[in-house]
């Protein structure tokens, strides 16, 4: 292993209060949280908060009053707030880049002017609303008509990375709200698959393929583009009638003229907007075209409220600094490398999918804004799924596996489904989940269990350590109410600020990907060596090896 892959624990000594982290630290080994919990009856109260449209319970996670006090000064030695008013105001967040990342801007729903090198950006965005408006309604319509003169049925996004997971995500998320009559869709995958299976559910004549690339210039999409376009010709359709049934949202504008999008149907994207981050923007037409303008509006103004809470709301009272705070907590003082989100919502199942783009194309990074090598760990892994499904699965290891893994469950109250007791089962897993792995199970626990089953003493012995549960092990409860457009924004503006207290704190940015690019260029290099008649290739053995096999059959 070399020396730039860090394992945790690895404590951020170059903040004045990481001597406090480290002497609570070894104070919580002295105690558990079910000790935590039946020593403070206010706990829960101590220990959770509203924001916007979200409740938080953080009162089952490893900390007590100094704990959180040390994090809180942790925070301010990082200089926090300082930070979190630099992303607001439109500084140059993003160093290697130098752009601000002013997603928070798309979701301005307030009269806040917000400048880039002294220009009010609020217009801009303001027109490409009226213009998303405009459009969707045309569709809703039945105005805007394919080239046999049918109305739209099918909306097709064809993106990747973060020109696909978010809108993905919120169109899932908010099925119940999808208009009658529409259909969404998803290219993303290279893997002619992606296509073939898309394009055998959906009618050319019904179709609107929306090109969403802020470069216009990734191979997936591009190729994904083409062959969707020679398809709507093959099935029918005159070159002038591309424009019927394409969109474009791009910041590349020449690009996407050159590809044959006329100008008034490209919709603009800001190099101040990330990728992860562009869901608020015209990338957000498909969910605008599949859900309702008004729809995609209260998606943000849920955004916006949480924009307001993590803006100006104290850092002792700042849902996503709390959050972010206590995954740097178990990360960089526990050596938790990963961090499971867990939906209890079916719904809500591209989350974790989101978040994974989201968080680790954000924060992981090994070395810092001044480029020089970081000495402890940052991002951790995201993972996770819908509940119930993964306690028949992976929980095993949350519960007695080796590694730490703080989780966030995340659970709305009421469903969109009231059928018969599901969702009371639903909630109540997601409950007994969390408090299982609060409690654990002791050893004298496992066996008096045994006995109570009908098991002998010799084998209540043989047995129990194996039914043991640790417990102590840490998790938040995120409690939405009902998941709505506004609860669906609010959640995802969370865990974008959560993300950005995490990059602050690391003092990385979070903003640029360089990380993504090496796999690129070496794919511009391998792919000529698959064309049929290409010289052997010359590189690595294995690689050699590998591509031969593919001509073998492909040449
Ligand atoms: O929207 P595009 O320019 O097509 O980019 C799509 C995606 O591809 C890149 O490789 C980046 O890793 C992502 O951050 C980005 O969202």
């Amino acid at each position: 292993m070399n020396n730039r892959t860090l394992q945790g624990p690895t404590p951020l000594d170059a903040f004045a209060h990481n001597e406090d982290l480290l002497k609570q630290r070894e104070l919580l080994q002295q105690t558990t949280l079910k000790q935590l919990f039946a020593e403070d009856p206010d706990r829960f109260n101590r220990y959770s908060l509203q924001a916007a449209s979200l409740f938080l319970d953080y009162s089952k996670n490893l900390i007590t009053e100094d704990t959180f006090k040390a994090l809180i000064n942790l925070a301010n030695d990082a200089k926090l707030s300082d930070g979190i008013q630099a992303l607001f105001n439109g500084e140059k967040v993003n160093n290697t880049e130098h752009r601000p990342a002013l997603h928070t801007a798309l979701r301005n729903r307030g009269d806040r002017e917000i400048k880039v090198d002294g220009q009010d950006v609020m217009p801009a965005i303001k027109d490409t609303l009226r213009r998303m408006q405009a459009l969707t309604e045309k569709v809703h319509s039945g105005e805007w008509l394919g080239y046999t003169g049918k109305p739209i049925k099918h909306i097709i996004n064809i993106g990747i990375g973060g020109s696909f997971l978010g809108p993905k995500m919120v169109i899932e998320g908010l099925t119940p709200y999808i208009k009658e009559g529409i259909k969404h869709h998803y290219i993303a995958n290279v893997d002619p698959s992606d296509a073939a299976e898309v394009l055998k559910q959906v009618d050319p004549e019904t179709s609107l393929f929306i090109i969403a690339s802020k470069s216009f210039s990734t191979l997936e999409t591009k190729l994904n583009a083409e062959t969707c376009r020679q398809w709507l010709i093959d099935q029918g359709a005159k070159q002038e009638d591309v424009q019927k049934h394409f969109l474009a949202v791009s910041s590349n504008v020449e690009k996407a003229v050159a590809f044959g999008i006329c100008e008034e149907n490209i919709y603009p994207m800001w190099d101040w907007v990330g990728g992860r981050y562009s869901l608020w923007s015209a990338i957000g037409m498909p969910i605008a075209l599949t859900l309702g303008f008004d729809n995609f509006l209260a998606l943000l103004e849920g955004a916006y409220a949480m924009d307001e809470h993590f803006r100006t709301a104290p850092l002792a009272e700042n849902m996503p600094v709390l959050m972010g705070l206590l995954g740097v907590w178990y990360h960089n003082y526990m050596g938790a490398a990963s961090h499971a989100v867990l939906p209890y919502d079916k719904y809500l199942g591209e989350l974790p999918n989101h978040l994974q783009q989201l968080d680790m194309e954000s924060n992981g990074k090994s070395v810092n804004k001044a480029g020089e090598t970081v000495t402890y760990t940052t991002g951790p892994v995201i993972w996770g799924d819908v509940g119930t499904n993964g306690q028949h699965a992976y929980h095993q290891l949350l519960h007695q596996g080796t590694a730490l893994i703080p989780v966030d469950f995340v659970a709305p109250v009421e469903t969109h489904n009231p059928m018969g007791e599901h969702h009371r089962w639903l909630y109540a897993n997601a409950l007994s989940q969390s408090r299982a792995l609060m409690t654990g199970k002791s050893l004298d626990e496992a066996k008096a269990e045994l006995l109570a089953a009908g098991k002998s003493e010799t084998e209540a012995d043989q047995i129990a350590s194996h039914k043991v549960h640790p417990g102590n092990r840490p998790s938040n409860m995120l409690v939405l109410p009902k998941v709505t457009p506004e609860v669906m924004g609010a959640l995802v503006a969370l865990y974008e600020h959560k993300v950005f207290v995490q990059g602050h704190i690391w003092q990385i940015n979070s903003f640029d990907q360089w990380g993504v690019e090496l796999g690129k260029q070496l794919g511009d290099t391998i792919y000529p060596t698959l064309l049929a008649g290409a010289e052997a290739p010359e590189f690595d053995s294995s690689t050699n090896a590998l591509i031969n096999m593919f001509r073998e059959k492909n040449d």
